[in-house]
Order: structure tokens, then sequence, then C-alpha cells
């Protein structure tokens, strides 16, 4: 028996959509949301921002011709129902799944994708350069930016905004207006533009959209040399379509402003007060456990809490992800000491700094990976000011489902070379937070940086306080040097190890800038030295470590290539990057049987 053919079955192209009624539109979208419920709930992934622009993403597709006309969605999370409609609905069961469809745009999955990172407020600088490109070659294809109200309070917005608007391209900017990003978005620039264009608060611009859209020389947009469409309903497919086509026969830039709901159509995404169900965690395969295992981002959450306890000068500063870091429950003991300065990384190094200088003793809490766009701040505003700043570097190292614009790969290449700082990896979840309550007595900057997921049931030979390093087994072979969570790997490739009858050392470094010279002094008396780490083998740790052993023994760098790595399961993706037991001890033996083939060859 066939399947019961659906509209959405019969949508293969974005052109599939212009002979469509108003009401097979509408039955259209209601597809698309059961469609995209039902493979997050399976698999996980993000949520709420694709119920919102179901509406948005259909009228985008029937006004403009992609990808002649190039659609350059801001942080690609919500670019599933985009997908559906460009031919990827047979594969949108593979979502984010080894091997299958990312769970952001991606150039090698087809013709009408474009920014493939997930890395928020980029959309319109790659619109300023498509756009002088076509102006430039006369070539008629419009471009056109899909920016959420959390990506624009991100500094990057503005410079693409600012460059545009100075050169009068015909870039369309579309803000979708959700009011959130995983929070209530702060420094809410449609907000602001409201209020300037009508001196009247959003709230009450939203009953203006009835009116019908209307171009808006004035406000904050105007400034910047754009035209201003909207306040629009956002899931009233006939008038953004409508709005869209008034803006695609614009020659200026002009914003159109769509108020949408993250979430829109699933009740539970709509009541979720944190976050309206942002992204949704894969249904875990095991029971659920009593309590829950701890992971690293809670022991943070609970050490900071105590800290903060302790001493009222201790501030926690977001990037506009106080759930993702783990501050609920901080925001909640002490709201005037947590700080949420939205998509804003950069701000948020440099705010601190001035935390620090007038008497704080401010917390950063973000991700590895998005905190590299803010590497200028923290080597020149932090470091160089030896500013007592903390740094909680979130989702260090191989985090798994959101593919490579988000494994936190260069934090320990690039913070290690920041003079000054102090970089610690913990191992565990007490490691963690004993290294928090120290980092906080320190009087310049230090970068503790830890992993997604859950710490060690038991610690691997609970260590003393305080910064040194620690020897966890002696041996006089091979000495393993295990950064954060890889000691528990490079413990099992010890015992594997030993059962060749290789004598192995595994030391737990902490703190991996400066290096422990104990560790290092034990380091120089072994024939064989390896260094673990899940940050770039090239430019991390074990080159600190061969530096510091220079003259010595070279050390074997066990860590990730330089290379984007793809999506999946951490622990598959580091077993195949041999961060796993068996491919550490692999990598030592094959190191030994060459250094004893030297030897047989010097006889
Ligand atoms: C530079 C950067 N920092 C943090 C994030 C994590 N992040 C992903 S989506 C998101 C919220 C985006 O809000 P908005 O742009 O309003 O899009 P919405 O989800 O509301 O549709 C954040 C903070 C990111 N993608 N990029
Ligand atoms: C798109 C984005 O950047 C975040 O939503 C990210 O997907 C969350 O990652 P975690 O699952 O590690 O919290
Ligand atoms: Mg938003």
């Amino acid at each position: 028996m066939t399947e019961t053919t659906t509209l959405l079955d019969t949508i293969r192209t974005p052109q599939d959509l212009r002979d469509l009624t108003a009401d097979e539109l509408t039955a259209l979208a209601g597809e698309i949301r059961d469609e995209i419920i039902q493979i997050v709930s399976e698999r996980g992934g993000h949520l709420s921002p694709n119920l919102g622009v179901v509406e948005l993403t259909i009228a985008l597709h029937r006004v403009f011709d992609s990808p002649q006309d190039v659609l350059l969605w801001d942080t690609g999370h919500q670019t599933y129902v985009h997908k559906l409609l460009t031919g990827r609905r047979d594969a949108f069961a593979t979502l984010r799944r080894p091997g299958g469809l990312s769970g952001f745009p991606s150039q090698e999955e087809s013709e009408h994708d474009w920014i493939e990172n997930s890395h928020a407020s980029t959309a319109l600088s790659y619109a300023h350069g498509m756009a002088e490109a076509f102006e430039s070659s006369d070539a008629a294809r419009r471009v056109v930016a899909i920016v959420g109200d959390g990506a624009l309070t991100g500094g990057l917005a503005y410079e693409g905004l600012a460059n545009i608007g100075a050169r009068g391209l015909p870039v369309v900017a579309v803000l979708n207006d959700n009011g959130r990003s995983y929070a209530p978005t702060v420094s809410r620039l449609s907000v602001v533009e409201a209020e300037t264009s009508n001196c009247r608060p959003l709230i009450r611009a939203r009953e203006r959209h009835a009116a019908g859209p209307s171009a808006n020389p004035s406000g904050f947009f105007g400034a910047l040399g754009w035209a201003y469409l909207g306040p629009v309903d956002g899931h009233d497919l006939t008038t953004v379509e409508q709005t869209l086509r008034a803006a695609a026969q614009m020659s200026e830039p002009v914003v159109v402003h769509v108020v949408t709901k993250k979430g829109r159509g699933h009740v539970a995404a709509e009541r979720d007060e944190e976050k309206r169900m942002h992204d949704v965690a894969p249904p875990s395969s095991s029971p659920p456990s009593d309590p829950r295992p701890e992971t690293y981002t809670r022991v943070f959450s609970s050490a900071l809490i105590d800290a903060a306890a302790r001493d009222s000068r201790v501030h926690v500063i977001t990037a506009a992800m106080p759930g993702s870091v783990g501050l609920l429950e901080f925001e909640r003991r002490f709201p005037a000491r947590m700080h949420d300065v939205g998509l804003a990384e950069q701000h948020a190094v440099t705010a601190a700094v001035g935390m620090a200088w007038a008497g704080l003793r401010p917390v950063v809490a973000v991700f590895s990976t998005f905190l590299m766009r803010a590497f200028d701040q923290i080597n020149l505003d932090a470091g160089l000011h030896g500013a007592p700043v903390v740094f909680a570097v979130d989702r260090a190292g191989i985090t798994g489902s959101d593919g490579p614009s988000h494994h936190g790969l260069w934090d320990l290449a690039l913070l290690t070379k920041v003079p000054g700082l102090t970089v610690f990896a913990p191992s565990s979840g007490s490691e963690l937070r004993q290294m928090l309550g120290f980092a906080l007595t320190l009087d310049g900057p230090t970068v503790i940086r830890y992993p997604k997921g859950t710490v060690p049931s038991q610690d691997i030979d609970p260590a003393p306080t305080g910064r040194s390093a620690r020897r966890v087994r002696a041996g006089e072979d091979v000495c393993l040097l295990a950064v954060g969570r890889m000691l528990g790997p490079a413990a099992e490739a010890a015992d594997l190890l030993r059962t060749d009858g290789v004598a192995t050392t595994v030391w737990d470094l902490r703190c991996v800038a400066p290096l422990d010279p104990t560790a290092i002094a034990d380091a120089r008396s072994y024939p064989l030295v390896a260094v673990v780490e899940d940050g770039l083998a090239v430019g991390g740790v074990a080159s600190a470590v061969a530096a510091a052993l220079s003259g010595t023994t070279a050390p074997l760098h066990i860590g990730v290539p330089c290379a984007y790595q793809p999506q999946g399961e951490t622990d598959v993706l580091l077993a195949d990057l041999g961060l796993d037991a068996r491919g550490i001890a692999a990598r030592v033996r094959g190191a030994l049987d060459r250094t004893n083939r030297g030897a047989h060859a010097v006889r």
C-alpha cells in the first residue's frame, strides 16, 4: 500500500511552492511543523527556532529565486524548514547523525546553502561582500540576510549594517524578531527601532502590523541608511510575502522586520520560560537515573554559587547562553551579579576586565568555540593588563552533533600563547571545583576549560589541592601526560600497555599553562613521553611540553589534527581520532617499536 502522499512530499524544489493555493500553503506549514517536531523529538536538535520560521521560510522561497538569489541564514540553526523545501525532505531523518544532514546549512548538501558555521552575527558581513560583487558585475541577484534578534545583538552585525547602509547596496535584511535568544534577548535593536521610529514600544507596534508595512526612513535603521518595513506578523504568510515582494523591488538596503513566536505551534515550547525549547537533547538511550549524572557544567554552576556566597565581588557574564553554561540557579540566587550581554563574546571579555579593574571578581562563562572570536580581547584586554578575570570555558574539546563549528579544539592552542594566562584543565568534578576556587584567588587572568558531558563517576587518584600536576602511577618506560578528560583514556591505555610489559607513568597535568615543573622534570627521565589532549595536536599542550623538554626526548603529540571535525557521537569521534585507550596505546606501541628498531639498526 502506498503511503499517503503529503504536500511536503511533493515539494522537491522551491519552485514547487509557487503554484500552491493559500489553503495548501497553510496545510504545508502544518505538515512541516509536524515533521520537525517528530524528527527533533527523536534525534534532538533545534526545535523552537525552526517552528518559528515556517511561514517566513515558505514566503522567502516563494518571493526569491534561490540559489540565483542568495538566502544567508545567520547562525543557521533555524534552517530545517529551508532544508525541507530545498530537496532534503527524504534525508531529513538523518539530521545531525554521523554522515547525515548537518544541523546547519551545508554547501556540500545543497546549492541553496551558504553559511555553514553556526556562529552568530555574520550574515550581514557575507551579504555586504556578495552585494558588492553583484553590484560590480551587474548581476541581477538579490542578497537576503535572515538575522535573528539575538544575532543582532552581536557587534559584527552592526558592522555589516553600517557598511551596507553606507554603500546603499540593495540588500534585504529580514529581522526575525521572536524576542529571544535562549533567554529574552537583551538590548533588542528591534525594540529600539520600534520606539525610535514610532516612539512606541514594540508590543504596541505589533498592533501596527495589521495596518500593513510602511517604509520608515527614520529610526535606528534609517540612521544607518536602511529603509524599514514592518513590523509584520511573521506567521501571516500573505502579509510576509507581500512585504518581502515590496522589499524585493527596492533598490536600497531595506530591513523587513517580522515578529515571530519561537516554538510556534508547540505548546510545550511556547510555555518553556527558560529557552522556549531552543534546543532539545536526543532522548537518552539509558533509563533516567536518580540523581542525574553530574556534568562538568553542573559542577561549575554549584561551585560558582558557593564562591559567590563567600565573596560578594564574584559576578558572572554570559553571552546569551545562561542555561547552556549553567547560570540559571546563580541568576535566581544573585540576580544583580549575573550579566547577560547578548551574543557578544568580545564585549563580555572586555566588560569583565572593566569589572575587575573596578574591584569585582568577574567570571566569563562561555563555550570554547564561541570564545575564539574574542581572542584579541583575551590577549590584549585581559592578558596584557593582567586582569584577574576567570574564564569558565565550557564545551571544550569534541562536543558531538553540532559538528565542526562547535567542537572546542582551538582553545588550548591559542590560550596557552597568552603571556601570563593560567590555563587549567580539570579531569574531574572535584578538580573543576578546586580550580575555580583557586582561580578566584589569583591576581591574573585564568582559564578553566572543561568538556560537555558527565564527570567521571570516580576521580582517578584524587589529588591534593593547588596547581601542581600529579603522578597517577609510577613506571619507567613511558610517561603519558594527560590533559583534562583525557586522563581517563590515558590511564586505561597505561593498563593496556602494562599488559604488554610496558611500564607506564600517567600524569594528570591539571595546569597546562604554565606547565608544572614537577611533571616536566619527571618526564625528562623517560625514553618516551606522550601528551594526550582533546585539542589541536600541533600548537597545543604537546608543543609546550616539547619546548620544555627540548634537548631530551621529543614527546608524542596525541591530539586532534588541524582539520574540521565532523558531527557525531563524542565517544565515537574521539575513538576515530585515536583518543581512546586503544588508540593511545597503539600510538605508544608504534613509537616504542620505532625506537627499538632504531636501536637495533644502530648496533
Ligand atoms: C557567536 C555565537 N555565540 C553563541 C552562539 C550560541 N547560540 C546559538 S543560537 C543562539 C540564539 C540566537 O538567537 P536569535 O539570533 O534570536 O535566533 P533564534 O534562535 O531566536 O531564532 C545562540 C546564543 C552562537 N551560535 N554564536
Ligand atoms: C546553535 C548553537 O550554537 C547552540 O544552540 C548549540 O547547539 C547548543 O549546544 P549544546 O547542546 O552543547 O548546549
Ligand atoms: Mg530570536
